[in-house]
């Protein structure tokens, strides 16, 4: 690969790849499901799973063992960290493949700097894994690739067991019967912290007020007990399932799994075009046409939500302007309407300077005030002091990047994380001067609903 597919104005020196040497192999195969593929690493490759599928469903890439993992230390210079790793491990590419691009995909958690005890215990600061094996489908084909990062340099027998690996999950994914996974049985579901939820709501409100801030994201958590361990790849059915229309993803740590089905984009880069989603103001759909066109006008003109919107299209426009050039901004929002919720939606698109990366992008726009607030530091010096508990990978980027720079992350709201018999399922609004603690409330319960009905935690009168 020709190191200069990277920005050449990276200057940081990194020599700890030098000795290394990036293998990769990739071979085209009959379509099959994806999440065949996941299943058939069940055994083998169990922990160190991900899962990945674009909004538009165009995208779909799933990774099975670790070739190579990037995690990242440094609170204050994690997006730099990994962005600099990848870009050193990519100059070890030994043969460029064609078709498919190796992939580094992960995420990050919300705030570095939260030190509240929290549940997300296998998760680090930043984690990120190049598969071992990496099946991607894209315009109707289908490709798996081995990768292999060594420091042997004689690694033939190595690699031919890798085939060996490959050619039995292929094989598995594309016989296997199509599972029928049974919804999960609840035993329990407890609103964390209800109280200080609707406190912090109202704190906030305060400071907004007294001007100390514009707006700050404050959310809270629902746990669920479930009579069995639930398996990752039944959860991530449940959620494309109830969820069609989203981003699907699913990242493992060991024995948690991380998933969820978002609407929002936080960046995506290909060809250096860039392109990002302002989505905030939210309202539910209508029972009927009528009503739910009224509710949806009532959305496009109501002062609240606008505001709430319009700090995350200045935010974003901004970090674009700094990153990009011809950047359209479309005046007005769109309705996004999904499932439960309609939101407020804004597409912003520019085209990279020389210089800058994807990376760049996720690391100037989380958090965008969509899930922090305005100004940034004060919502989330605000949110470490209100919000009684740690968000772990809730609301932060997850995504993927791929050797030539190109990649999409999605933010992680709509989503759970699996801990063996529990989940614990996140959701939150965005607090503006005219926010109500119960208005909010009621927000986060449609926001909860796509997961709960997934992973069978509604209750009989919720749809
Ligand atoms: C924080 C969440 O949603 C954000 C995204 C869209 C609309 C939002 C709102 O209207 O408050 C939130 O900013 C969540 O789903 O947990
Ligand atoms: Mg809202």
């Amino acid at each position: 690969m020709n190191p200069q597919q990277y920005s050449s104005t990276n200057k940081i020196a990194d020599t700890r790849y030098l000795k290394y040497q990036f293998y990769t192999e990739t071979i085209e195969v009959s379509r099959m499901s994806a999440l065949a593929f996941f299943e058939a690493g069940e055994k083998q490759h169990k922990g160190k799973r991900m899962f990945w599928q674009n909004r538009e469903k165009t995208f779909t890439m799933v990774g099975l063992g670790h070739a190579h993992i990037l995690e990242a230390l440094n609170p204050h210079g994690r997006f730099e960290e990994v962005k600099s790793e990848w870009q050193s491990l990519c100059r070890q590419i030994v043969n460029e493949e064609p078709d498919v691009q190796p992939i580094l995909f992960g995420g990050f958690s919300f705030d570095p700097l939260n030190k509240t005890q929290s549940v997300w215990t296998n998760f680090p600061q930043a984690y990120f894994a190049v598969p071992a094996f990496q099946l991607v489908i894209k315009d109707d084909r289908a490709y798996v690739s081995i990768h292999l990062v060594t420091k042997k340099t004689e690694s033939f027998n190595d690699f031919e067991a890798l085939r060996k690996e490959r050619d039995r999950l292929i094989h598995a994914a594309q016989v296997s019967e199509l599972k029928k996974y049974e919804k999960p049985l609840v035993t329990k579901r407890t609103e964390i912290k209800k109280d200080d939820y609707l406190a912090s709501i109202r704190k906030v409100t305060e400071v907004i007020k007294a001007k100390q801030a514009e707006k700050v994201v404050i959310s809270r958590a629902l746990k669920l007990d479930f009579a069995k361990p639930l398996s990752a790849a039944s959860a991530l059915y449940q959620a494309s399932e109830e969820q069609p229309e989203s981003f699907l993803f699913g990242l493992e740590a060991g024995s948690q799994f991380f998933f969820g089905a978002t609407p929002e984009r936080l960046v995506k880069v290909k060809d250096r075009q860039a392109l990002s989603t302002c989505l905030a103001g939210s309202i539910p759909r209508g029972r009927t046409v009528e009503r739910d066109t009224q509710l949806g006008e009532e959305l496009l003109s109501d002062k609240k939500n606008r505001s709430e919107h319009q700090y995350v299209v200045s935010m974003i426009s901004k970090v674009f302007g700094a990153h990009s050039t011809h950047v359209s901004v479309p005046k007005t929002p769109k309705l996004m309407k999904i499932r439960d919720i309609q939101h407020l939606y804004t597409p912003v698109e520019g085209e990279l300077m020389p210089g800058s990366t994807l990376l760049d992008l996720v690391r100037d726009l989380h958090p965008t005030p969509a899930l922090g607030g305005e100004p940034k530091q004060e919502a989330l010096s605000l949110i470490r002091q209100y919000e009684t508990m740690n968000r772990g990978y809730y609301a932060a980027p997850v995504g993927w990047i791929d050797a030539k720079g190109n990649g999409e992350f999605a933010v992680a709201i709509r989503s759970a994380l699996l801990n063996e018999t529990e989940a614990y399922l996140y959701a939150g609004g965005g607090i503006v001067e005219d926010s109500t603690p119960e208005a909010e409330y009621d927000e986060t319960w449609v926001k909860f609903r796509p997961m709960l009905r997934a992973l069978g935690g509604q209750l009989s009168d919720e749809s």
